[in-house]
């Protein structure tokens, strides 16, 4: 890419326009790893535009929904958003990183023991937010329904008698449990956090793309890795380090006492526990588990 065509992505002041989800499930998460990864974010939540200048970004605090529509239509360069908006809008953008928070599945439901499988939807009118995803999922699968679009609270137009059943976001069930309804049929998305951008990939990304992408990679790194420090018999060393082996390689270092060495690798934070019990058993010790605050790889 020129440097003219760079320039023009990140905006008239140079900057890359980040956008944000400004009220929402996705939120405060996206603003707390944002902050993680060494941005300002507002302190207000009314505020809905911030420059960072020192590096380089200004952000955008939009509804979630709308933020795969400024991407694509290339007003902003990046934008964090839920993958499910993404496909339903069919904006002209792409998911780059999967941030691993606002995990959700997309799913239809009903009226407990109404609907057994999708086939029962045929004829049947569907209420839901998202109505983009829900119509191509129908359509791929040859069922022909109604599907109504309602702005949310989709749960309960089923006891008003708007809908037979819904499309809607389950994380944890407690809605569709608290309106009697259950799902049924595959899930038809498996949401997330994620990314976007237009056309994607980093070497064609606008200008300081990278280094936005290298520091949230940094950040999920940091929050499911922590580092493992213990000594050890040199004797012992190549079975530690099976269970140690580091992301490429663990670093050996020697010790004052004779016969030890020191090891220290990143681990993943999942098991962590367990690992420090088999290292002490294979005769490790001092070990030593510490939190990665942050990570370039
Ligand atoms: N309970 C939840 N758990 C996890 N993710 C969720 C949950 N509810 C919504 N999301 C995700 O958050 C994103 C935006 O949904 P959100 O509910 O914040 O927006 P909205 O419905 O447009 O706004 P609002 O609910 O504030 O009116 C979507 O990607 C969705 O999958
Ligand atoms: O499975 P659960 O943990 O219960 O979460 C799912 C609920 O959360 C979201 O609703 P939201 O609060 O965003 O309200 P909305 O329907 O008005 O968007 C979603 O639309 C579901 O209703
Ligand atoms: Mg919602």
């Amino acid at each position: 890419m020129t440097t003219s065509t760079t320039l023009a992505a990140a905006g008239s002041n140079g900057l890359l326009r980040i956008a944000v989800p400004n009220k929402g499930a996705l939120s405060q998460a996206a603003s707390e790893m944002l902050r993680e990864a060494g941005y300002r974010q507002r302190d207000d939540s009314k505020r809905l535009t911030l420059i960072d200048e020192e590096n380089g970004v200004e952000f955008f605090y939009l509804r979630p929904r709308d933020i795969a529509l400024y991407v694509g239509e290339g007003t902003l360069d990046v934008g964090i958003t839920g993958r499910d908006l993404l496909h339903d809008s069919r904006a002209k953008a792409d998911e780059v990183i999967a941030l691993g928070f606002g995990r959700s599945r997309f799913r239809f439901a009903g009226r407990a023991g109404a609907f057994s499988d999708l086939a029962d939807l045929q004829g049947k009118r569907i209420a839901t937010s998202y109505v983009g995803i829900v119509r191509s999922f129908l359509e791929s699968r040859g069922i022909d329904a109604t599907v109504t679009r309602l702005d949310g609270a989709v749960e309960t137009s089923i006891q008003l008698g708007v809908a037979d059943a819904i499309a809607d976001v389950v994380e944890t069930g407690s809605t569709l449990r608290q309106a009697g309804l259950e799902t049924f049929g595959d899930t038809i998305l498996e949401s997330e956090a994620v990314v976007i951008s237009q056309g994607g990939l980093a070497e064609s990304g606008p200008a300081g793309f990278e280094t936005f992408r290298r520091r949230l990679e940094g950040v999920m790194i940091a929050r499911s890795y922590v580092m493992m420090d213990y000594d050890i018999r040199a004797e012992d060393l190549v079975a530690a380090t099976e269970l140690t082996p580091g992301l490429e390689g663990p670093t050996v270092s020697p010790l004052h006492r004779e016969g030890w060495v020191a090891v220290r690798a990143m681990v993943p934070r999942e098991g962590a526990q367990k690992l420090m019990d088999d290292l002490y058993a294979l005769g490790a010790r001092a070990i030593l588990l510490t939190d990665i605050h942050a990570c370039r790889l």
